[in-house]
């Protein structure tokens, strides 16, 4: 174990769907989502307490085809379950890499992962067990980015770290505008009245409202996971 102390004691850690799809058009790449566990082993090494939320891009775009037309609620209900299929991977890739992962669903849905409860999440924390937040926050219309918001916000956690393709938080959207360039920190207020669309801007509010920092970093860069939990230059830090 290093000698150097980690930035935080406890984070959220954000983690897309589509981060585990990889090179895939869709679904669970094996050898993405073993290697973003490294990561995580990595920095739980370092004694840090992790909780995770998981989206469901990557499973819910495969079948998105089919939900066009549905009633909107009824398709959200079927994202928040691919965010449980996801999960379920996500805890079983830990669990093989020596972590104890623990999934809490805010659905019912007893028979395969354990509901939502505020205390015992904060028990496995302390516990040094990995929690893996599945099915969002429970309610359709809402992300897996404000699930993010609200779990980090309940756990105490000290900053958000959202997972993502892109390096941080640009002027536009860097994918579609090369000239984009990239923020090393920007405040809340800018964040929303800029509308970017790196998150949405009901995770933005509750964070700014609790005063929860988010960190926005690759999840494709090798170690900027725990750069980022070591207080290092990484990405772009959105703040109150
Ligand atoms: N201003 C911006 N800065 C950075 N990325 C942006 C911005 N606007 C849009 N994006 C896009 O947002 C994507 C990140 O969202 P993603 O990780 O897919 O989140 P979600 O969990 O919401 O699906 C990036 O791949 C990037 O193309
Ligand atoms: O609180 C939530 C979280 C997620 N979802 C649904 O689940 C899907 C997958 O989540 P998200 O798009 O945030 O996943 P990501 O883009 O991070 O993979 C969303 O599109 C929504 O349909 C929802 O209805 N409520």
């Amino acid at each position: 174990m290093s000698n150097a102390i980690p930035a935080h004691k406890r984070i959220l850690l954000k983690l897309s769907g589509e981060a585990l799809m990889g090179d895939d058009q869709f679904g669970i790449n094996r050898a993405t989502i073993e290697r973003m566990v490294a990561e995580i082993v990595e920095v739980t090494k370092v004694g840090v307490q992790v909780a995770v939320v998981i989206g469901g891009g990557n499973i819910f775009r495969g079948v998105a085809g089919g939900s066009v037309g549905m009633d909107r609620a009824t398709a959200d209900y079927m994202g928040m379950l691919a965010t449980v299929m996801n999960a379920l991977a996500l805890a079983d890739a830990m669990d093989k890499q020596g972590l104890t992962a623990r999934v809490m669903s805010a659905i019912g849905i007893e028979q395969v992962v354990e509901p939502y409860v505020r205390p015992k999440a904060l028990q496995y924390l302390e516990e040094g067990k990995v929690v893996v937040f599945a099915a969002g926050t429970g309610n359709p219309f809402f992300t897996t980015d404000t699930a993010a918001a609200l779990r980090g916000a309940e756990i105490g956690a000290e900053v958000v770290l959202k997972a993502t393709k892109v390096d941080g938080v640009y002027t536009a959207d860097p994918v579609k505008d090369p000239s984009a360039t990239r923020y090393e920190k920007l405040a809340f207020d800018e964040a929303i009245s800029r509308n970017l669309g790196i998150m949405d801007a009901t995770a933005f509010a509750l964070c700014r409202d609790q005063k929860l920092p988010i960190r926005v970093f690759s999840i494709v860069k090798p170690g900027a996971l725990k750069r980022v939990v070591m207080g290092e230059d990484e990405g772009t830090l959105v703040y109150a």
